[in-house]
């Protein structure tokens, strides 16, 4: 579904990404991993056609899209968007729906019907008339993800979904998302700082470090003692949990 071949971000004369070549088969779920600073919002954006990148990037075998078909194809959801605090949150979400607006149209029941059905979902209904400004930060994030969602676009491409999520909504968000690409075959690339997390719900994972990839594979064969701590720097313990998915607890030196 998504594949990129040498794929190359320089920013400010300074080589960010370096020669990445990523294959995300359709209906699976990838997270990217990697210290700060890695790269991983990075690849992100470039996926998403918002960088200049040199390389290829190719989505469901397509190399150029009109914004338009991009918008079809591709949902992203950003770390930290800039929210217009004016808007309540249902025209925010609302706003995930241009794709299928006409130019100068409306939108449509259609269109309010699965805005409403994601607002649901992620248990924002009873803030459907409320204004960003006036939510908190974990309210917000699932707002973002709400706007994502209500594309209905067959690729979401999602930075930190859950960081600012207490415990019960990370669960809520990550379950959600597994079960759309379950329901509907969606492919998922989520960048994750909680390893354990991104062990328990990804098919595989690729390390980035230093804008490089350092690994890819499934959770046991990237989440492993060595690589967290060449790469994180950070001492852990890793166990097996549930089929065979590493769970990983800091050590204090
Ligand atoms: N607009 C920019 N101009 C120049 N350099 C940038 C820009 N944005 C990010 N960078 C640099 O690119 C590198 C990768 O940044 P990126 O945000 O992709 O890292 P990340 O892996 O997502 O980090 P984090 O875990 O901290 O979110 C960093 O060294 C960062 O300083």
């Amino acid at each position: 579904m998504i594949t990129t071949a040498g794929l190359e971000v320089v920013r400010d004369g300074r080589a960010i990404l370096h020669d990445l070549d990523l294959a995300v088969p359709a209906g699976s779920w990838v997270a990217v991993i990697g210290p700060n600073g890695a790269g991983k919002s990075t690849l992100l954006k470039a996926l998403t056609g918002l960088l200049p990148a040199t390389g290829k990037v190719v989505l469901d075998g397509r190399e150029r899209l009109t914004p338009r078909e991009r918008a079809r194809l591709v949902a992203y959801a950003p770390q930290n968007p800039a929210l217009p605090e004016e808007l309540t949150v249902r025209q925010y979400a609302l706003l995930g729906r241009s794709p299928y607006i006409p130019y100068l149209g409306r939108e449509g029941r259609r269109d309010r019907e699965v805005v409403d059905s994601v607002l649901d979902r992620l248990s924002l209904t009873p803030f459907a008339g409320r204004r960003l400004g006036r939510m908190s930060g974990g309210e917000r994030q699932r707002v973002v993800l709400a706007r994502a969602l209500a594309q209905q676009a067959p690729i979401l491409l999602l930075d930190e979904p859950t960081t600012a999520l207490d415990l019960g909504h990370q669960q809520q968000v990550l379950e959600l998302l597994d079960g759309l690409r379950r329901a509907d075959g969606l492919t998922v690339v989520t960048t994750l700082h909680d390893l354990t997390v991104a062990g328990q719900y990804a098919d595989s994972l690729v390390l980035l470090s230093g804008g490089r990839i350092a690994a890819h594979g499934p959770p046991a064969e990237v989440l492993t003692a060595e690589l967290v701590s060449v790469h994180f720097g950070a001492r852990v313990s890793v166990t097996g949990g549930p089929g065979g998915r590493p769970l990983l607890a800091l050590e204090r030196p």
